[in-house]
């Protein structure tokens, strides 16, 4: 794979994705054309060889590798021929099959990225159609893995699935933290302290639920045993049903994942 289209260049998850691609050289400056409404992208200063279009049958043509990253609802202004292409999506709730209809190609690869990416932490679904060839499936693997963890999966409604699991990134763990700060601030902790504390928090409980083998349940159940404050505050919300607040939660977002392009 050499030169590398993006579609939506210009938006958040693309720079994600693709500051590190450009940081690991899997894909060198001049090989890369990034399209937006405006022309005019910021965050690629450090590459000064990316070229930048407004024009996407340009950008198709300069690229082996077309990547969707606009939002759903901005496909119905493009129009593009992409019979016998490489498509790469990360678009939300696009099925393979729309992306056939819509543009004509069948080798396509389909990912469900999270905009963790840009600290190089993103979870990474991947499907690919049974056309998608060797070297493009590793390209995939290789352009994911540089923002986090790539995995590849055989069954594409799996990604509806991650789309609310894992597509939302830090928002369901930010929401959490949200309720702990302001609990903080309400005890008397100045806000500058309590959002320090609850930062450092996640970041320590993220890096440990990482690096050890115990599940978070054996986590939660490890200090249940301590019968001390923190297994009166995990019994106080057991008994609130946090766990039924996240499944309907969950279940919210795989319904609107489900529900496709709008
Ligand atoms: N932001 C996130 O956390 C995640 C986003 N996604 C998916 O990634 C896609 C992009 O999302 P974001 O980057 O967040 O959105 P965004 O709005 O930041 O970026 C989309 C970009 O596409 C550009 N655009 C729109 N129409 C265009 C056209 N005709 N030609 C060229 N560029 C055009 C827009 O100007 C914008 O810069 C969406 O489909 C979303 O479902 C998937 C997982 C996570
Ligand atoms: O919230 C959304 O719809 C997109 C898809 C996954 C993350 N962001």
């Amino acid at each position: 794979m050499t030169h590398i289209g993006v579609i939506g260049g210009g938006g958040w998850l693309a720079g994600a994705l693709l500051r590190p691609v450009l940081a690991d050289r899997i894909v060198k400056p001049a090989d890369l054309v990034l399209s937006s409404r405006s022309g005019n992208i910021s965050g690629f200063e450090a590459w000064p060889g990316v070229h930048m279009t407004t024009d996407n049958s340009i950008l198709v043509d300069a690229s082996d590798v077309i990547v969707f990253s606009v939002r759903p609802s901005d496909l119905d202004e493009i129009d593009l021929d992409l019979r016998g292409r490489f498509v790469i999506s990360v678009m939300a709730s696009v099925s393979v099959d729309e992306i056939t209809d819509r543009f004509g190609a069948r080798r396509i690869v389909r990912a469900m990225p999270n905009a963790c990416a840009e600290q190089r932490q993103s979870f990474t679904p991947w499907f690919a159609t049974d056309d998608v060839r060797k070297s493009e499936a590793e390209f995939a693997q290789s352009f994911f893995s540089a923002s986090g963890r790539a995995h590849f999966i055989t069954n594409e409604h799996e990604l509806d699935y991650f789309t609310a699991l894992t597509g939302s990134g830090a928002a369901f763990p930010a929401l959490v933290a949200d309720a702990m700060i302001r609990h903080a601030i309400e005890a008397g902790i100045d806000p500058e302290t309590a959002d320090l504390a609850v930062r450092q928090l996640f970041l320590g409980a993220a890096t440990q639920m990482a690096s050890i083998s115990d599940t978070p349940a054996d986590i939660v159940e490890l200090f249940m045993e301590y019968r001390g404050t923190t297994a009166a505050g995990l019994s106080a919300m057991i008994d609130a049903d946090l766990a039924h607040a996240v499944f309907m939660g969950l279940t919210a977002a795989r319904r609107r994942a489900m529900q496709g392009a709008d």
